[in-house]
């Protein structure tokens, strides 16, 4: 029986979210990126013995991928580069580094300077019958916006749990989802979805908010505002929290630049508008 060997290896930070807000006046840019590190190098002792000496933690390459962010990122590429090089002439034992980076792109919603849309979401719809009369909700999930400001959330109730700062002003994300009841069952069913979502797209650009509440209801009224043939609307709306992450360590300030887009835990903000006088929804929430 021979021994055992150690094999390729390699570590890193995986999936870094890193949003970057640029300011000029009130027409804001952001950088979305999913940033992940690799290493790999003379890491034969932590494996073999637990020497840990070369190796540059996981916890700083993310450090690092915030801390370079802080320069500005422009374009992916180059900052890829920028962190590879700095990777393997910083810690002697590094002689590999791989950064690969997503960017998420956005699209600005017309309404303000500061209004952003990821994608144009998905198209949903379910029709329900009970043999006599028939519904149809329309809808759209998964329709990613965020707003650099305009946003505000404070007055909140503190008890001894309560760690929650106040904030005038923050960033405001969320990934809609959207069902919108319709009265009829034959009408021009593109355009009335091409409406709704315009709708949801500009309520949520040029409502200043209070609360992500507050911002639903808008939403919510402005959906049917715009379509009479429309009388309900339902409405699920996650906190996508973005945290402005603390660059002092490393000596830098961060005037609401860098930030965290934390993925979980959010907030799940849900509810309903509709028309005092809608009919009956019968199945159609079925
Ligand atoms: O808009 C918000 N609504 C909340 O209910 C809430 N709770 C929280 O921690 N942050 C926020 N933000």
């Amino acid at each position: 029986m021979g021994g055992f060997e150690l094999g390729d290896n390699q570590y890193g930070k995986a999936e870094t979210r890193l949003v970057r807000v640029d300011r000029d006046g009130d027409t804001h840019a952001i950088t979305d990126l999913n940033v992940t590190t690799t290493l790999a190098g003379d890491l034969a002792a932590t494996h073999l013995t637990g020497d840990n000496s070369g190796v540059l933690p996981t916890d700083t390459q993310k450090n690092t991928v915030y801390a370079f962010a802080r320069d500005g990122v422009g374009e992916i590429e180059d900052f890829a580069l920028r962190l590879v090089r700095h990777f393997v002439t910083t810690t002697a034992e590094i002689k590999q580094a791989r950064v690969r980076i997503e960017q998420y792109t956005w699209d600005r919603i017309a309404a303000t300077g500061h209004s952003f849309a990821r994608g144009a979401g998905t198209r949903t719809t379910t029709a329900t019958c009970d043999g006599e009369s028939a519904w149809v909700v329309s809808g759209v999930a998964d329709l990613v916006v965020l707003n650099t400001t305009g946003s505000e959330f404070h007055g909140f109730p503190r008890d001894r749990y309560t760690t929650l700062p106040e904030t005038h002003d923050r960033i405001l994300a969320t990934a809609v989802t959207a069902n919108w009841r319709h009265a009829s069952t034959g009408r021009d069913w593109a355009q009335a979805f091409a409406g709704a979502r315009d709708r949801l797209l500009t309520a949520f650009a040029d409502t200043h908010s209070r609360s992500l509440q507050q911002t639903l209801h808008a939403m919510g009224e402005r959906v049917l505002e715009g379509d009479d043939d429309l009388v309900e609307v339902r409405l699920a709306l996650p906190n996508k929290h973005h945290f402005l992450v603390d660059l002092a360590p490393f000596g830098l300030d961060n005037p609401g630049e860098v930030f965290h887009a934390a993925d979980r835990p959010y907030g799940l903000i849900e509810g309903t508008v509709r028309r005092s006088d809608a009919p009956d929804a019968g199945l159609a929430w079925w």
